[in-house]
């Protein structure tokens, strides 16, 4: 299936990250730029979900045609920021169960500090997406993970925008298990641990807070 790691060097998916790293790039757009990438992106995790077919009847004859196999899928969305990408792929993929991990990084430690926690029933048997903008140390995607593991889960996959290299390692240390999809990877972390070049703070930029 999936190598551990996959950039989605799309044309479109990179011009519209350029006109969301750009620091003049408004609270709107970037909303707007992030849900259209994440719907670029959900094609992308989306290319190997198992097919079936069904009969149908076109105005000219029957068939059998390719349908998404009943599958459970459930996308969880890594609180706040990782609503900017749930939203787009949740349109593509309306009848999928959504969870909710809350979690923010401590400023000074880097460590995830965790506030909700829930996910649907039956995690083991679904194909679970976690979705969060920003890979960066990787402290807050292992996190979650090892909490989706403890639900369940055991057919895990992350989707990301913007990854550093940093993070990519301690993921793959922690969850080899679990491929990460990004639209980028990034240079480095800065000592402040955030991704450089980047584009700041998703959450702050996609809800206006500072
Ligand atoms: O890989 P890490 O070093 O853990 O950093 C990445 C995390 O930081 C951001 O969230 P943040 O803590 O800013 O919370 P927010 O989404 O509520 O803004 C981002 O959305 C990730 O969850
Ligand atoms: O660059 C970064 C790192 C963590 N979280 C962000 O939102 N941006
Ligand atoms: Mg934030």
């Amino acid at each position: 299936m999936y190598d551990h790691l996959t950039v989605v060097d799309h044309p479109l998916i990179q011009h519209k990250l350029t006109l969301m790293r750009d620091e003049a790039t408004p609270t709107s757009l970037f909303r707007q730029l992030l849900r259209e990438i994440s719907q670029l992106l959900a094609y992308e995790i989306t290319r190997e979900l198992p097919m079936t077919t069904k009969t149908i009847t076109t105005p000219m004859q029957d068939m059998d045609a390719p349908t998404l196999a009943g599958r459970k899928l459930a996308l969880v969305s890594i609180l706040r920021a990782g609503n900017g990408l749930l939203d787009g792929v949740l349109e593509l993929i309306p009848s999928a169960r959504v969870g909710f991990v809350g979690l923010y990084r401590d400023e000074e430690t880097l460590e995830p500090v965790e506030y909700y926690f829930k996910v649907p029933e039956h995690m083991d048997e679904r194909l679970v997406i976690a979705v969060d903008p920003m890979l960066a140390t990787g402290n807050s995607s292992v996190a979650a993970i090892d909490m989706l593991k403890k639900s369940g889960a055991k057919n895990i996959r992350f989707l990301c925008l913007l990854a550093a290299p940093e993070g990519v390692a301690r993921m793959k240390e922690a969850h080899p298990d679990v491929p990460i999809i990004t639209a980028a990877l990034d240079e480095k972390l800065n000592e402040k641990g955030y991704i450089v070049p980047g584009l700041g703070d998703a959450g702050d930029r996609m809800f206006g807070t500072k």
